[in-house]
């Protein structure tokens, strides 16, 4: 066998005359300008000599490709070859690799998407492994398919089902993706090399078909079907998505290539591509990728020397909403799982609670029977620490007060193993909690979100005795139940509560003094929330927010606004979505409606608190309100980055997207308010404290930005935490 090396991309010529070409970037085979380059001259370079006959393309290590490096994305073009990306896909792809005289055919396994799937359908056949995955993820970044994918996908596996796949950024299985014609075979991976060079050599041979993509035609729906496609894709992308156009883009560019013809549908890709790669909507899209990879990096925690240790079973103190909630969770993740409560009427509760869960994931087709029968073998419930003898890991979520949890805390130290991890999910002081133990290395936060199951973001909360083993673990957790882990140092109500608390804040001291409800539920929802505080207060549940409400009131006196809303609506028996009252009425589908009668409660809560309407409130525009809702939350970020309490301005933004519902496309609580301007921020909050009063007041940190004029995302020099 004769080799020829270079360092990205091989080639490497058998004795059966194909030629094997193998993307080798690690970690994930990414592509840049300069492979595809390479890639483009090994490709020529087969095509010319003689003894190739066909070619197989493949990613070393079992991974085809992640895809283009989007590094490249949300800044300015540089230099000829960025300018050159969204060509690639006609001089390269399609006049060079699809156009070839020799069949090439793509072996696929492990992660396929975006560019990576994009070469693979220009190539004239597919074959991948059951466990491949495959996607055109762009649309997440901001981006649309720019290498042919909008064109070849529909032409391959019909309108219908292309539209689905981009417009979701679907990931789909190898096996999904041959029962869709996505892929012509599967093979084992060890013998995908193989199976794809006996395909390679077949279609020479006419034993298999020679497909090129991008002039197929007979999975097209026709046109006028298509084109009810399209506009039904436009309404839907709107409806979901009303500030974001790149959606609205891509399904034009789709439609070219079907009513003008696939060249033109190219053309039409690379010039849409050029456009939307420098919006601002791909830059804050960009940003939060790479933000959700760095939360993992944590200050004093060397990620690199400790390892995970593998966590199996875990113990869960309170089976109530919370409790059950977080335990359905780590079923789902084949955790085994102890419930325990303190008596046989809470437990069969919390053990109900768990069970109803995942009944409704079966109706929901989330999970299967299967998959709910083995969840039932894994939750055992019981009302002593006998079996904590062989935990990994303690979530306590009780809602009791702290000298009971000091208590739980005394009896884990005496009954779990000695690596065990103690961890509460509460906003309370984890040091008072441990008071009682010497187990100080070992206690943590892990704070879930409600509901559980849903929300993506796990915060856990560190302090100054927290080992940096047990951050690695927990880091690990995360990932293994699926969520995002930001960790934080430990103060009242840590990261997520306090700003949530800050958005819950401000929109109720705007209706206090005459805006309305529905109004800033539906000015914040414009700007991409995905609930407004109203909607978010209604599903967190009344309780929930009143407890948070009253512990941040009793922690920072001198800037909480003290409404008594909330309680005038608990008195009047509502707890939101739970019984289908709060500031907006439920039916049982759970789709809310507004409610005329909490203008009389707002009117009693003003009474009671002594407030009048101003009436320049009345009028604000939705920009207004957005920002008066938001900067006083911005504000708050500031306080928890200047205290040390986030270690990096990037985890609040993840944590402000993932726990809060801020829109991904605007980068995050911190980078949007960059877009501002510091000066700008400040000098706003200045102006309302002077008439509205200590809610708005800037912090010291948000005022020494602004008057260096220091954006608040650059790094922040690390400030001691107040531990
Ligand atoms: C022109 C084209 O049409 C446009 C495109 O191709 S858009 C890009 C489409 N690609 C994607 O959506 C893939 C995104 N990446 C992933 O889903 C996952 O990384 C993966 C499934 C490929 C691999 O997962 P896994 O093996 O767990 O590796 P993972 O830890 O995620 O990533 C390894 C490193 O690669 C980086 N990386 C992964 N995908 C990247 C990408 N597309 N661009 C830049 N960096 C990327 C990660 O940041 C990480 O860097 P770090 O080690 O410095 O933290």
């Amino acid at each position: 066998m004769k080799k020829k090396e270079s360092s990205v991309v091989e080639l490497e010529v058998g004795e059966d005359g194909v030629a094997i070409i193998s993307i080798n970037n690690p970690p994930v085979n990414l592509l840049t300008v300069n492979l595809i380059f390479t890639l483009k001259d090994r490709i020529e370079e087969a095509l010319l000599r003689d003894e190739v006959k066909a070619i197989v393309l493949i990613g070393s290590n079992g991974k085809f490709s992640g895809g283009f490096d989007v590094t490249a994305f949300g800044g300015r073009p540089e230099g000829n070859k960025q300018m050159k990306l969204g060509f690639v896909s006609i001089d390269f792809l399609t006049d060079t690799l699809e156009a070839s005289k020799k069949p090439i055919v793509a072996a696929i396994d492990g992660p396929t998407f975006g560019g990576g799937l994009e070469l693979a359908l220009a190539c004239h056949a597919r074959i991948s492994t059951v466990s491949a995955k495959l996607g055109l993820t762009e649309l997440e970044y901001g981006v649309i398919p720019g290498l042919g994918g909008t064109q070849r996908l529909p032409r391959l596996v019909s309108i219908h089902k292309a539209l689905e796949m981009i417009l979701m950024s679907k990931r789909v299985s190898g096996k999904e993706a041959l029962d869709f014609c996505l892929v012509d075979a599967i093979a084992p991976a060890d013998m995908l090399l193989g199976a794809a060079r006996q395909w390679a050599l077949d279609i020479l041979e006419c034993r298999r078909p020679w497909v090129v993509s991008l002039y197929k035609t007979d999975r097209l729906e026709p046109l006028a079907e298509a084109r009810r496609m399209f506009r039904t894709a436009r309404t839907e992308s709107q409806k979901q998505n009303p500030n974001l156009f790149h959606p609205l883009l891509c399904i034009d560019v789709m439609e070219e290539g079907i009513v003008s013809g696939p060249r033109n549908g190219l053309w039409k890709e690379a010039k849409v591509l050029e456009e939307v790669r420098q919006s601002d909507i791909c830059r804050g899209l960009v940003h939060i990728f790479f933000a959700r990879y760095r939360t993992s990096k944590v200050p004093e925690v060397d990620g690199k020397s400790l390892l995970p240790r593998n966590m199996k079973k875990v113990a869960i103190v309170g089976g109530g909403l919370v409790g059950s909630g977080i335990a359905t969770v780590l079923i789902l993740s084949n955790f085994d799982v102890v419930m325990k409560e303190v008596n046989e009427k809470c437990l069969s509760d919390g053990i109900g609670r768990v069970k109803a869960n995942l009944q409704r994931y079966v109706e929901v087709g989330k999970i299967s029977h299967q998959k709910q029968k083995e969840g039932y073998m894994l939750l055992k419930g019981v009302l002593s620490y006998d079996s904590f003898n062989d935990v990994d890991l303690v979530i306590e979520a009780t809602e009791g007060n702290v000298y009971l949890k000091q208590q739980i805390f005394a009896e884990l130290e005496r009954y779990c193993p000695r690596n065990c991890i103690f961890s509460s999910n509460n906003s309370s002081n984890l040091n008072l909690i441990g008071e009682r133990t010497k187990s100080h290395n070992r206690i943590v936060g892990v704070n879930f979100f409600s509901p559980a199951p849903v929300m993506p973001l796990l915060e856990v909360v560190r302090t100054d005795r927290t080992s940096p083993q047990v951050i690695v673990d927990l880091i690990a957790f995360g990932r293994k139940i699926g969520k995002t882990t930001v960790v934080v140092g430990n103060s009242t109500g840590f990261a997520i509560n306090r700003m949530f608390f800050l958005y819950l804040q401000s929109a109720i001291w705007l209706i206090e003094h005459g805006a309305d409800v529905y109004v800033i539920d539906q000015a914040m929802t414009r700007f991409g929330m995905q609930l407004g505080p109203f909607r978010m207060v209604d599903l967190l549940g009344l309780r929930v927010t009143a407890a948070i409400a009253a512990h941040f009131v009793e922690n920072f006196p001198d800037r909480s606004y003290k409404s008594r809303l909330i309680q005038v609506m608990e008195e009047d028996n509502r707890e939101g979505e739970p019984n289908h009252r709060g500031f907006y009425v439920y039916n049982d589908n759970y789709k809310a409606s507004p409610d005329p009668e909490v203008m009389k409660l707002i009117d009693s809560a003003r009474n009671i608190s002594n407030v009048s309407i101003n009436s320049k409130l009345d009028n604000l525009s939705e920009g207004d309100i957005a920002e008066m809702v938001l900067l006083p939350v911005l504000n708050e970020a500031c306080r928890i980055t200047g205290e040390g309490i986030a270690y990096k301005a990037s985890d609040l933004d993840v944590a402000s997207v993932l726990g809060m519902g801020f829109p991904a496309y605007r980068g995050g609580i911190i980078f949007w308010a960059d877009s501002l301007g510091t000066r700008y921020i400040c000098s706003q909050l200045e102006n309302w404290s002077k008439v509205y009063g200590e809610l708005f007041k800037p912090c010291a940190y948000l005022v020494q930005r602004a008057y260096s004029g220091t954006s608040l995302g650059s790094q922040v020099q690390q400030v001691k935490s107040h531990l």
